[in-house]
């Protein structure tokens, strides 16, 4: 589909996502012309909610009542926030923040609505974690935990980026009854991110691996950087993989029920990448070190290959062998990982 801009603020807005979107920008801007623009938009003004989420230099007594008051924002047409950190990688996005919303109220009025109802929930879902002692002093505690925190930061994505194809007619209406689809879109895109940054997120003083998980396996999280824990540490990601692989399913039910191929293809690539980091990183000593990620060549042939639904179960099929190959026998969920691995090559 030619992109045709039509104002100096929709230009904007496609620079912008350039600048705060390296591979991802190209495949919304194959979008169909129906979506495009609000998917864009609302990829900005996620990027924008996170930009403030994510700078430690504004101070909590502003950041809370900004994230939960986000979506007020959306109905001004003017609005921009200068306050980030001179450092804050995406921090245009906000200082630019009026091109989006003059874009923001072309869309039409459900499309708008979509955005704002999930920037609402999401917003103030940031700010409980902010003001969440616990949260701040252990990081994620249980599983039930884990799924919560990926919910408010993946799943509500998934949840809009649904809303928006079904309001087009880009995919089955039984997609808003069955909305833990979903949420599983969106849970195994963050949970394959947060097995990956373990180093990038300790090295900021963070982790998101659960305690339920990573403490049957040592008793402090950064132990697994050291050379004679790698075995528990291995253990660790096998255990993180298997829950991750819990959203499979979903994830392959919800592909099939999308019926146009620009969104098709939308939602399969994010989708075959995680597939690819997970058997990347499972049994992989070097998540320890640093920030490990597939090969360029891996994710053009992915890119490639997913472009149909049988490409996509091919890509699953083979990365669900990767892992089941790559398990120990020595460890302790190898019969477990053997059995989703196979229940999932059944459902393929
Ligand atoms: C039905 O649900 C989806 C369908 C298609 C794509 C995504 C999902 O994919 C990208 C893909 C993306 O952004 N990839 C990056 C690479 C990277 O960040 O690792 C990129 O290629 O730049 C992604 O990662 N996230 C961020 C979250 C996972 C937090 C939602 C994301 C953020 C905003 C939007 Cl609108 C969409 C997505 C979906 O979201 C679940």
């Amino acid at each position: 589909y030619p992109l045709e801009i039509t104002s100096e603020s929709e230009r904007n807005c496609y620079a912008l996502l350039k600048k705060t979107s390296r591979s991802f920008a190209a495949v919304i801007m194959e979008l169909n012309p129906e979506l495009r623009n609000a998917i864009m938009l609302f990829y900005l003004v996620l990027r924008a909610l996170d930009t403030v989420e994510d700078d430690m230099t504004i101070d909590p007594e502003t950041k809370v009542p900004l994230l939960r008051t986000f979506d007020s924002k959306l109905l001004t047409k003017d609005w921009t926030f200068d306050g980030n950190g001179p450092n804050e990688k995406d921090r245009i996005v906000l200082v630019q923040f009026d091109q989006i919303l003059i874009e923001y109220h072309k869309l039409k009025p459900q499309y708008q609505d979509v955005i704002k109802d999930i920037t609402h929930k999401m917003g103030n879902g940031m700010a409980d974690y902010i003001n969440d002692k616990e949260f701040n002093l252990n990081g994620v505690a249980t599983i039930k935990d884990y799924d919560l925190y990926c919910h408010y930061v993946a799943g509500l994505v998934g949840e809009g980026l649904t809303k928006l194809s079904v309001a087009a007619e880009f995919g089955a209406p039984s997609l808003i009854k069955d909305m833990y689809l979903s949420e599983s879109m969106g849970l195994f895109l963050q949970k394959t991110n947060i097995i990956r940054d373990y180093k990038e997120d300790l090295d900021d003083g963070r982790s998101f691996w659960p305690k339920e998980i990573w403490g049957k396996y040592t008793p402090e999280l950064v132990n697994f950087s050291k050379p004679e824990n790698l075995k528990d540490g291995l253990d660790c990601i096998s255990d993180l993989v298997l829950n991750a692989l819990g959203h499979v399913r979903d994830v392959l039910v919800y592909l099939s029920l999308i019926y146009d191929n620009s969104t098709f293809n939308f939602c399969a690539i994010p989708q075959v990448m995680a597939i690819a980091t997970l058997a990347e990183v499972f049994n992989n000593p070097l998540v320890f070190k640093k920030n490990v990620k597939i090969r360029k060549g891996t994710t053009c042939k992915l890119i490639l290959n997913s472009r149909t639904y049988e490409g996509v179960l091919a890509i699953f099929s083979q990365y669900l062998r990767v892992i089941h190959h790559k398990c120990p026998v020595s460890d302790p969920n190898y019969l477990k990982i053997g059995i989703k691995c196979g229940e999932l090559e059944q459902f393929i």
